[in-house]
């Protein structure tokens, strides 16, 4: 099986991530890259790990999938851009599959939710992919295995690297601006606070900050249960409910964001309940925004669509750095 691919939006962050492994996977083909501002350039020259490739960025509109022939679109746009695009596609070549990274298609309901550890029956077969949110991963990695004891809203305290905000200039991904500094931003309201809430099934709160790293995101959640709990019992539950997820690995300690940087893994642990308040624990959950927040989670999701191993291409990036002490 070769999947021809195209990936639009490549020379971002996103993109830059996403292109070694679909180059590296045995079954993709990538036949075009479009890049407005880049076309006609090599694309080694801007993304590091493709040296040696001969692809050049094109500069592609939507019309242009009439004559590409292509079986997979990955959609790697700001928020807002896939829509042309998949309009596109569905007229001319609505067999072919797309995942797409933005937030544009994650509340509707045609399209299946990428979320693969949560999700992965809707992803088998599928044809239109809503690649999930780089926060909103991680608070569903930390909050679906407790969801259903929760007594109040949860609220989600996230630090994210600055390629998070995309290569577009602005203060959050301004180095001047982060160093030694944080920012918070979109205190409330947040699209992955609705994004969470919509496909955890029920209200969180999300508080997200960038930093002066470049990739990584850290999530420390704040829970109360209806019940006394225990560190221990929540540790065994998510070691549990992630037994079989080989890209979801559980740790008693706090897992650290230095420990995932460029790894398709998530980190979920430091499970801590308070003396004082036991139906109060805090949860943390630590993942690359670059891979497990976008390309990464991109390749499981299109491994499940074409009916492939859901680690196909993705071997050679799957582990953490430090002790997993997972008990
Ligand atoms: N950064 C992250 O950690 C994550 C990002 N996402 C989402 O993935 C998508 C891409 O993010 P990211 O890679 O960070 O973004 P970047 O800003 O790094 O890249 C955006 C890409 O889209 C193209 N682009 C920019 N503006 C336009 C426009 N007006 N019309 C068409 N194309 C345009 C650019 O192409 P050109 O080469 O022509 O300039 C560039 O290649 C976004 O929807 C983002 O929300 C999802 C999860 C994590
Ligand atoms: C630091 C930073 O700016 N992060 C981005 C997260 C980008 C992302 O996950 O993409 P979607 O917008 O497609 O969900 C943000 O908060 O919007």
């Amino acid at each position: 099986m070769t999947i021809e691919t195209v990936v639009i939006g490549g020379r971002g962050h996103t993109g830059s991530a996403l292109l070694p492994l679909l180059d590296g996977h045995p079954e993709i083909t990538i036949r075009a890259v479009a890049s407005g501002t880049a076309a006609g350039e090599p694309v080694a020259g801007h993304v590091e790990a493709m040296r040696g490739s001969d692809l050049v960025f094109s500069d592609l509109r939507p019309d242009a999938v009439r004559d590409l022939d292509a079986r997979l679109y990955i959609l790697a746009l700001p928020n807002g851009k896939a829509g042309a695009w998949v309009e596109a596609i569905d007229t001319h070549c609505p067999d072919a599959v797309i995942v797409d990274l933005s937030a544009d298609y994650r509340f509707d309901d045609q399209w299946s939710y990428g979320l693969p550890e949560h999700f992965a029956p809707g992803l088998r077969g599928a044809t239109r992919i809503a690649n999930p949110g780089c926060y909103a991963t991680g608070a569903q990695l930390a909050l679906t295995p407790v969801r259903e004891r929760l007594a109040a809203t949860p609220v989600v305290f996230g630090v994210s690297g600055y390629s998070g905000a995309g290569k577009t200039p602005s203060r959050k991904n301004d180095p001047l601006v982060l160093a030694d500094n944080l920012l918070p931003y979109a205190l409330a309201d947040h699209i992955h606070e609705r994004e969470l809430s919509h496909h955890l099934g029920r209200d969180a709160r999300f508080m997200p900050h960038v930093a002066s790293f470049f990739r990584g995101i850290s999530l420390t959640v704040a829970v109360e249960f209806a019940e006394p709990c225990r560190a221990e019992v929540l540790h065994e539950q998510f070691r549990d409910f992630y037994g079989q997820a080989s890209l979801v690995q559980v740790t008693a300690s706090a897992p650290e964001v230095a420990q995932v940087r460029d790894s398709a893994a998530a980190l979920v642990g430091g499970f801590t309940v308070s003396q004082s308040h036991p139906t109060r624990a805090a949860i943390v959950c630590v993942l690359d925004n670059l891979l497990k927040g976008a390309a990464s989670q991109a390749v499981q999701n299109i491994n499940l669509a074409f009916g492939l191993d859901e680690l196909s291409g993705l071997e050679h990036c799957m582990t953490v750095a430090g002790r997993v002490n997972d008990e």
